[in-house]
């Protein structure tokens, strides 16, 4: 069966933990056809971004009218778009619909620390992008950027995704481990938030890793995979929770790097195969 396509907009990264590598390899392993748009090209390994070379915005621009003028879209997902002409661009050319949801991950800031969206790129999304996205997913300090609130801000990830619904979009609020979180069987909670109604906790097992490299944009494109599928959003929530969550078992005894180390985007071979 000819399967649903799925668009990633997103940054390159040489490591192949995060941006491009990771959408299409967990659009692959969810049976949707991957499509990429770079907006970016990132020198980056396990400990940092070394460098960084944006794609001029009329090329990406020219990269969506390829995309779209010949295959069906299901879903768009967009990782780091890096300037606010990207991000503008992929406002006017890629809105979501009913039937292509947009799922925004707001990239800003790298696992290893790096700035992978300054302040103009903070002030696009709020302008040109999430008002006409379908889900946004930021962490806890994403959430406070697009809010305007200080990186010091107490307020709880529940309401921060609560008020960020109210600038349009839905919100998935990635809650990652909560380092406070010393149960006997420790859980992330990340809180999805629909306009005009109480955020809810999404409670799901945390993996006791440092190679989450990449998982931010595995969660997003597991999002998106599931919503091309037909899912709802709660329930493509769940699943893409589910699927991160499994990748980040799978890697988690892993070595390689000397920072943080990739989330797996390898499956086991099937029963018998030898590689
Ligand atoms: N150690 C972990 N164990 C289980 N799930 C995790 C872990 N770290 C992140 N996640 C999950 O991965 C998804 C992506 O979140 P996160 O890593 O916070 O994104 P980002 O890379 O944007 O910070 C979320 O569902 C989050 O709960
Ligand atoms: C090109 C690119 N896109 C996205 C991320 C964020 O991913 P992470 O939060 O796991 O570092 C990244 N580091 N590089």
């Amino acid at each position: 069966m000819t399967p649903p396509v799925v668009l990633s907009v997103a940054g390159t990264d040489s490591g192949g933990a995060a941006g491009t590598a990771a959408d299409l390899t967990t659009f692959a392993a969810l049976a949707v056809h991957g499509a990429c748009v770079v907006t970016a090209v990132t020198a980056q390994d396990t400990t940092a971004v070394h460098a960084v070379h944006a794609v001029p915005p009329a090329v990406v621009a020219a990269q969506v009218d390829a995309v779209v003028g010949d295959l069906p879209l299901a879903a768009v997902k967009t990782g780091m778009l890096g300037s606010p002409a990207v991000v503008e661009v992929v406002g006017e050319l890629l809105p979501g619909t009913p039937t292509r949801p947009l799922v925004v991950d707001p990239v800003l800031v790298a696992t290893s620390g790096a700035v992978l969206g300054d302040a103009a790129v903070v002030a696009a999304y709020v302008d040109a992008l999430l008002p006409v996205a379908t889900v946004v997913t930021p962490n806890v300090d994403e959430a406070r950027a697009l809010l305007g609130r200080a990186a010091d801000d107490p307020t709880p990830a529940r309401d921060l995704a609560g008020d960020l619904a109210l600038l349009g979009p839905a919100v998935l609020l990635t809650g990652g481990p909560d380092p406070r979180d010393d149960a006997p069987d420790p859980c992330c909670t990340d809180w999805l938030a629909l306009p005009g109604a109480e955020p809810r906790p999404l409670r799901h097992p945390r993996v006791a890793t440092r190679n989450d490299h990449g998982s931010g944009c595995t969660y997003a494109s597991a999002l998106a995979a599931h919503l091309a599928h037909g899912a709802s959003l709660a329930t493509a929530a769940d699943r893409a929770a589910a699927y991160t969550t499994r990748q980040l078992v799978r890697s988690a005894p892993w070595r390689l790097g000397r920072g943080r180390g990739p989330v797996a985007h390898v499956h086991p071979l099937p029963t018998g195969a030898t590689p």
